[in-house]
C-alpha cells in the first residue's frame, strides 16, 4: 500500500496534488511520501517483533539524507557499501552501532573510517579482504567484528543482473571453503568472528529461494560452532521483491517466517538489509510529456525523464506503472505507445506498446515504485542535470535535493593549460 492516490480526478501524494509538485518543482522529479515509507519500514520491522532484530536499510536503494532521517528516526540501521553511503548514514543520524558493511571492493581507508566510528559488523566477501582488515584493525588497535558473507549457491530466481548467490556469482565466500575461511580468520589478529552473512539476490518473489539459502546458513552456524566459534549473528541480506507489475510477491509476515522458522531458535541477533522493499513503493518519477509523435509503424510518447533518471527499463527490463496524473476518464479508450526519454539511445524506452489513456503535450506522467534505485543511479549522460527529488509529509512538500544548475556539471571540467591558447 501506498500514498499515491487519485483524488478530486488527479494524483495526489499523501494531501499534495502531484500536478502541484511538478509545476513548482519542474519535470522531472522524484516524489516520495514520508507516510509510505515510516509504513513500510514498520510493517517490516514489526514482523520481527519479539526476536532480537536489527533492520539496516540498504543505503544503495535510495541514499539521500532526508529519506535516511525519516529511517533513522523509527529506528533504523544501515547497510552501507562505500565511504560515501557510511558518511550519508552517519550524517542521517543512524548511529554506527547499527551500521554493518558489505561489498566485494572495501578499500583499506574505507576500513579505516568505519573503525574509528566503531560500526556494528564488517560483512567480509573474501580471504584477501579479511587479511586486509586484520591489518587496517591491528595498525589502528582495534578489532574488527565480522561476518563472512557466504555464497550458498542457490538460484534467487530473479533478472541475472540482480542475483547475487550463485557459486558463479563474485558475492561472497565459496560455501565449500567456509569452515577453512572461517578457521583460519580466527587466528588473525584484528578479527573477532561474530556471524555469518548471506545476500542471494534483489526482487524476489518467491520464498523457496529464501528458505534454501537460510536453512544452508542455519547448518553453517551449526558446523562453526561446533568448531569452536562463537557465532552470534546471522545477517540474511535483503531482496525481498515489491509489487511492479500487480503481481503481489510474499509478505513481510510469511518472510519474517521462513526467516523465524529456518533461523530462529538459534539464539542469534537476526540482521536485515532491506532496501527495495521499504523505499520501492515510497517514491514516484514525474515527468511531462514533450511531444506525441506518430512513427511509421508505433506511436511515440516523448517524455522529459530519460533512461539517466530512471535506469531500470533500460538496464534491466524493469516493468514500472505509468499512471497520468490527470485521472483517466474511465470510459476512456487506452492506446498503445511506446513511451521513450529524449536521450540519443534506443534504450532510451521505459515501455513498448503500453496501454495508456490519450496523453499530450504538457501532461504529467508518473512512474509508480520509482523510489529504490531511482535517483541513486541517476546520472548526467546527455549532460542533463540530476533529476532533484521531493518528500512530502501530509500537506506539505520540501525539495530534498535540488536540481543542480546546468553551470555546475559544466564546471565540473577544467581545460589543461595546453588548450588554453
Ligand atoms: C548486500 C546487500 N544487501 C541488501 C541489498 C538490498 O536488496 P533489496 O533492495 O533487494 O532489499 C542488496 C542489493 O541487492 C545487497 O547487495
Ligand atoms: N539496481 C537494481 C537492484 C540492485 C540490487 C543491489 N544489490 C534494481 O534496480 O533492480
Amino acid at each position: 500500500m501506498d500514498h499515491f492516490n487519485y483524488r478530486n480526478g488527479e494524483l495526489y501524494a499523501e494531501d499534495v496534488p502531484v500536478a502541484k509538485i511538478a509545476a513548482e518543482v519542474g519535470t522531472p522529479v522524484y516524489v516520495y511520501s514520508t507516510a509510505t515509507l515510516e509504513r513500510h519500514f514498520n510493517v517490516f520491522s514489526q514482523a520481527f517483533d519479539g526476536a532480537n532484530a536489527l533492520v539496516c536499510f540498504a543505503v544503495k536503494a535510495n541514499s539521500n539524507l532526508a529519506v535516511l532521517k525519516t529511517l533513522a528516526r523509527l529506528g533504523a540501521g544501515a547497510d552501507v557499501v562505500s565511504e560515501g553511503e557510511l558518511r550519508r548514514a552517519l550524517a542521517a543520524g543512524i548511529p554506527a552501532s547499527k551500521i554493518v558493511f558489505s561489498g566485494v571492493g572495501k578499500k583499506p581507508s574505507e576500513m579505516e573510517l568505519a573503525l574509528e566510528v566503531g560500526i556494528h559488523q564488517f560483512n567480509v566477501e573474501s580471504e584477501p579482504e579479511v587479511h586486509v582488515l586484520s591489518d587496517v584493525a591491528s595498525r589502528m588497535g582495534k578489532t574488527a567484528q565480522i561476518a563472512f558473507r557466504v555464497n550458498p549457491d542457490v538460484d534467487a530466481k530473479t533478472h541475472a543482473k540482480i542475483s547475487t548467490g550463485k557459486a558463479e556469482n563474485k558475492f561472497g565466500v565459496p560455501w565449500q571453503d567456509a569452515s577453512r575461511i572461517y578457521g583460519e580468520a580466527a587466528k588473525l589478529p584484528g578479527i573477532e568472528i561474530k556471524g555469518v552473512d548471506v545476500h542471494i539476490g534483489s526482487q524476489l518473489t518467491d520464498l523457496e529461494p529464501f528458505a534454501n539459502a537460510f536453512d544452508r546458513v542455519r547448518e553453517l552456524v551449526q558446523q562453526l560452532r561446533s568448531e569452536g566459534h562463537d557465532i552470534t549473528r546471522v545477517d540474511l541480506g535483503g531482496g525481498l521483491g515489491i509489487p511492479y507489475d500487480g503481481n503481489i510477491p510474499p509478505s513481510p509476515v510469511s518472510y519474517a517466517n521462513v526467516a523465524l522458522n529456518s533461523i530462529g531458535n538459534l539464539g542469534c541477533q537476526l540482521i536485515f538489509e532491506p532496501g527495495r522493499l521499504i523505499v520501492g513503493n515510497a517514491g514516484i518519477l514525474v515527468s511531462e510529456v514533450v511531444y506525441v509523435k506518430q512513427g511509421a509503424e508505433r506511436k511515440f510518447v516523448i517524455l522529459d525523464a530519460a533512461m539517466n533518471d530512471l535506469v531500470r527499463p533500460a538496464m534491466y527490463d524493469g516493468y514500472h506503472q505509468i499512471d497520468t496524473v490527470r485521472e483517466p476518464d474511465g470510459s476512456v479508450s487506452l492506446e498503445a505507445a511506446d513511451v521513450v526519454g529524449p536521450v540519443c539511445e534506443t534504450g532510451d524506452t521505459f515501455a513498448r506498446g503500453r496501454d495508456l489513456p490519450p496523453v499530450a503535450a504538457g501532461d504529467f506522467v508518473a512512474f509508480r515504485s520509482a523510489g529504490a534505485y531511482g535517483a541513486v543511479m541517476a546520472s548526467t549522460y546527455n549532460t542533463r542535470p540530476l533529476v532533484p527529488e521531493v518528500l512530502v509529509n501530509g500537506d506539505h512538500y520540501a525539495v530534498i535535493r535540488a536540481r543542480p544548475e546546468l553551470d555546475a556539471l559544466l564546471e565540473l571540467d577544467t581545460i589543461p593549460d595546453w588548450l588554453e591558447s
